[in-house]
């Protein structure tokens, strides 16, 4: 499994950018134009944020959700026993926010945006025309005025020793939306598995960008696009001690646009939530 690490201002870019999305349902990009000091004062700030009893204050919404999930309620992936070993705030443009968080992480939500708007572009672009004409409007279109778009930061907290058995960071997934821009974390252990069942970790440096393919994606090409089962894997004992940060942008289209002969964006979304046991 190969996942193509792709200079963002190479001519041919858009072509490999959506092979390697085509063939493993990633790409890594360089070169790319979010700031990787805009990334790591984020990381840095939400850090403290999460360190700080304060979060307790920003629980989240159960209607809206939006604010901060604490470990307790956690999301457990689709067909696993255990809750994940993470808490995260669900960053909305609409949601609140801590006031003195609130400037960088929005703007950080516009860049990646705008940027995934970008992609989804050279998607629609570089796909063979079956594929492109099976779209029931063009793909960077399906994300104008959503206000669904979700910014997820993520911590995972460093390891107690006391967790349950076999419970991890992120149990094996997929991701249910569109495309997500995930930046390289502070840390390893993700992994994504390939056809064989394999594992690999995503080579990738800091600064990097990955771009993978959602649900939503996969069953709008009708199946073009592989939406990949990936992970993050608990550290070692060497490293347990230190916890994670992450800061996946999930793209996600308004609620009327049709995916596919079967769904709506919004249906799709609400069979989804309903599987992982966050909505009722
Ligand atoms: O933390 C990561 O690197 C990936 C997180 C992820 O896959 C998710 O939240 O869907
Ligand atoms: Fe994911």
């Amino acid at each position: 499994m190969h996942v193509q690490n792709v200079d963002y201002t190479s001519p041919d870019a858009p072509q490999r950018f959506m092979t390697s999305l085509k063939e493993t349902g990633f790409a890594v990009l360089r070169n790319h134009p979010i700031p990787f000091s805009q990334v790591e004062t984020i990381y840095a700030r939400w850090e403290a944020f999460f360190a700080s009893p304060d979060k307790y204050r920003w629980r989240f919404d159960p209607q809206r959700q939006d604010g901060y999930f604490p470990p307790e309620i956690s999301e457990t992936a689709k067909g696993h026993g255990q809750r994940d070993l993470k808490e995260y705030y669900h960053v909305y443009p609409w949601g609140r926010l801590p006031e003195p968080l609130r400037d960088d992480i929005l703007a950080y939500y516009r860049r990646a945006e705008s940027l995934a708007r970008t992609l989804l572009g050279w998607i629609e672009r570089e796909a063979p025309a079956e594929v492109a004409e099976g779209f029931h409007e063009p793909l960077s279109r399906m994300i104008d005025g959503s206000e669904q778009t979700l910014l997820r930061v993520l911590h995972y907290p460093p390891l107690a020793g006391d967790e349950p058995e076999g419970a991890v960071r992120a149990a094996a997934h997929e991701d249910i939306n569109l495309l997500t821009v995930l930046p390289a974390a502070n840390a390893p252990g993700l992994e994504v598995r390939d056809r064989h069942g394999d594992w690999h970790p995503v080579p990738c440096d800091p600064g990097q960008l990955i771009i993978n393919v959602g649900d939503m994606l996969q069953e709008a090409s009708h199946g073009y696009f592989p939406s990949t089962t990936h992970r993050v894997t608990n550290p070692g004992d060497d490293s347990r001690h230190r916890g994670r940060l992450s800061l996946p942008l999930f793209l996600h289209p308004r609620p009327d646009v049709v995916l596919s002969e079967r769904y709506t964006a919004d249906a799709y979304l609400q069979e989804r939530l309903r599987e992982l046991g966050v909505v009722s």
